[in-house]
């Protein structure tokens, strides 16, 4: 099977002031459907540049980055536009909900723009919150919290879910039921899944762990077997 992604010498440099940082430093990659990869590295190895660069939100300074052999690099604002809207779901370490909706219409504002998404309830129901549906985010836990964020991430049914640091803000168990929904859609959808982390813990939920240190994948290991998120060793 064809990448989903293939990065090709990627290169990311910010130029602040006098300063130029090297944030990516040539970076070869291939993502393929259907795998979940877990992104290790010290706090400024580049790792959300690079989830930023995937997805969209940020554009390499050189290099290539192929999305389906669909040239991201080479594209205009609005294929970028589209493939964001079409093929990517996002989720980050704050959930950014809309305070004044329930979790249900928090989600229907993405699905109501979407080509064919699912419905919000069955988003929901994936992430086990459909006894929470009609719940406003001020009434739900952070880790409902972030659920609902999944759920309004998945709902358009996209190709791609990359998570920067999901359980960043998060308790150990709060964080578990999170990983949980996270694999689990990983799993019944076949959504390719790029979970950043701090936490070397969660390497074994993978189907990959890469490991980046200033600016550079240094390993990259397969894991024979994925563990699951509750038998995780924290
Ligand atoms: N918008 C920006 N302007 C200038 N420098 C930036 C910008 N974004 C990131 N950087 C720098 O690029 C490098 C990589 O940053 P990045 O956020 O990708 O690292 P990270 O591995 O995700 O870090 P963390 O784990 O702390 O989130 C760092 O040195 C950072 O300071």
């Amino acid at each position: 099977m064809p990448p989903i992604f293939e990065a090709q010498a990627l290169r990311k440099v910010y130029h602040t002031g006098e300063l130029d940082v090297v944030a990516l430093h040539g970076v070869d990659i291939q993502f393929h459907s259907s795998e979940l990869v877990v992104l290790l590295g010290a706090s400024g190895s580049g790792k959300s540049t690079l989830l930023n660069i995937l997805g969209g939100l940020d554009t390499p300074t050189s290099g290539q980055l192929r999305y389906k052999g669909w040239d991201l690099t080479g594209g205009d604002e609005r294929t970028l536009t589209l493939f964001r809207r079409n093929c990517v779901g996002f989720v980050f370490q704050f959930y950014n909900l809309i305070p004044s909706l329930t979790a249900r219409e928090n989600v229907a504002l993405i699905t109501d723009i979407s080509r064919d998404p699912m419905k919000p309830e069955e988003a929901l129901a994936l992430v086990n919150l459909e006894h929470r549906m009609d719940h406003f985010p001020s009434q739900l836990s952070g880790g409902e919290q972030q659920r609902v964020a999944i759920a309004r991430a998945i709902a358009k049914k996209p190709e791609v879910l990359l998570c920067d640091e999901p359980t960043g803000a998060l308790d150990v168990n709060t964080g578990i039921a999170v990983l949980d929904a996270v694999e689990r859609i990983n799993r019944e959808l076949g959504t390719l899944t790029v979970i950043i982390t701090h936490n070397a813990d969660m390497a074994g939920m993978a189907d990959r762990v890469l490991n980046l240190k200033d600016g550079q994948i240094v390993s990259s290991h397969r894991n024979e077997q994925r563990v699951p998120v509750s038998s995780l060793k924290w």
